[in-house]
């Protein structure tokens, strides 16, 4: 059974910069649940890993929030991660909800051994594991152990940032693009290790550019365009029947769907009406533009466009 442990609420999040107000995430509604592993895509720039730095209190202290972040624990409070100062977040972080970048070698310090940085973040979280064991169970020899972080491959540095993240038994996990510098073989073996996280007990939402990769290995898809979710629901059941244009758009520029790329670009996030503007992109039928809303069928969800023809 699953329970959810992290929900999102209407998560709307601007950045300011001097080109204007960036819309980078706008009313996000998503939860995540024990034991599945969530995909979340859209091309580059749509806000992925903002939802994401949203979820694990690492936005820049420039970035206004609205909408709910709320962390869920059986028999305990609900904690408004919207609402928390550093101090909720220092012992959240790690602990209940953790981060795998996209490269290892971006956190590590080059002046220590890895095994070093694992004992000490292992001590740090009063973790339950040995360094050796988090080592084993992602699939590293404990010789890694005495490697300092440049003598490591892209393969074990990924292995390695997830042996931190699994130190705190978190109950959330998210991987931003972990794969994105693997090869086939590394990225299968990533996508196991996320799924035996999964397994057992943890929430992972996965954010990927790789959408072959996603049906064999999660379970929910949350597709976003410029800002906003365009369609959720099952991998299997979306990737079979892809409601909403853009889903449909970037599963057909795959080599699966045939390679046809995307027409246009991207918009600008910093000049965004109040609305989905996929249509723009890509004309509905009978439509100039307009409100959209979000239309809930089972355990699916698409955002319509108020008044079109489809
Ligand atoms: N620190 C920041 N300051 C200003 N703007 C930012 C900042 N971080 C992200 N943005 C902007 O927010 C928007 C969303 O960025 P985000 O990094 O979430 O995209 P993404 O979907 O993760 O893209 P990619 O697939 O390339 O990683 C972009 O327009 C980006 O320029
Ligand atoms: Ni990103």
């Amino acid at each position: 059974m699953t329970t959810p442990v992290l929900t999102l609420d209407g998560l709307t999040v601007r950045i300011p910069t001097a080109a204007g107000t960036v819309h980078a995430a706008t009313d996000v509604d998503l939860t995540l649940t024990t034991g599945q592993v969530h995909a979340l895509v859209g091309e580059s720039g749509c806000g992925k890993s903002v939802v994401g730095a949203a979820i694990c209190g690492l936005l820049p202290t420039a970035a206004t929030v609205h909408g709910g972040i709320t962390l869920h624990h059986p028999g305990s409070v609900d904690v408004h991660l919207d609402r928390a100062g550093a101090r909720t977040w220092r012992k959240i972080r790690g602990r209940r909800i953790a981060w795998i970048p996209q490269s290892a070698a971006t956190y590590l310090t080059p002046v220590r051994s890895v095994g070093d940085q694992l004992a000490e973040t292992c001590r740090h979280l009063r973790s339950t594991h040995t360094p050796a064991a988090l080592l084993t169970r992602v699939g590293l020899e404990p010789a890694v152990a005495g490697l300092y972080p440049h003598e490591l491959s892209g393969g074990m540095a990924q292995r390695a940032a997830i042996a931190f993240a699994l130190a705190g038994d978190p109950q959330v996990i998210v991987a931003d693009e972990p794969t994105s510098n693997l090869d086939p073989d590394l990225t299968e073996h990533t996508l196991q290790l996320l799924r035996a996280a999964a397994d057992a007990g943890a929430a992972v939402l996965l954010i990927s550019h790789d959408l072959d990769t996603l049906p064999d290995h999660t379970d929910r898809i949350a597709v976003m365009y410029a800002s906003r979710l365009v369609e959720t629901g099952p991998t299997a059941a979306v990737f079979a029947d892809p409601w909403h244009p853009c889903t449909r758009d970037l599963l057909a520029a795959l080599p699966s769907g045939g390679l046809h790329p995307i027409p246009g670009m991207p918009p600008t996030l910093t000049d965004l009406p109040n609305e989905c503007v996929y249509h723009r992109r890509r004309p509905a039928p009978g439509f100039s533009g307009g409100p959209t809303y979000i239309a809930q069928h089972g355990d699916r969800s698409v955002r319509r466009l108020i008044g079109a023809v489809s």
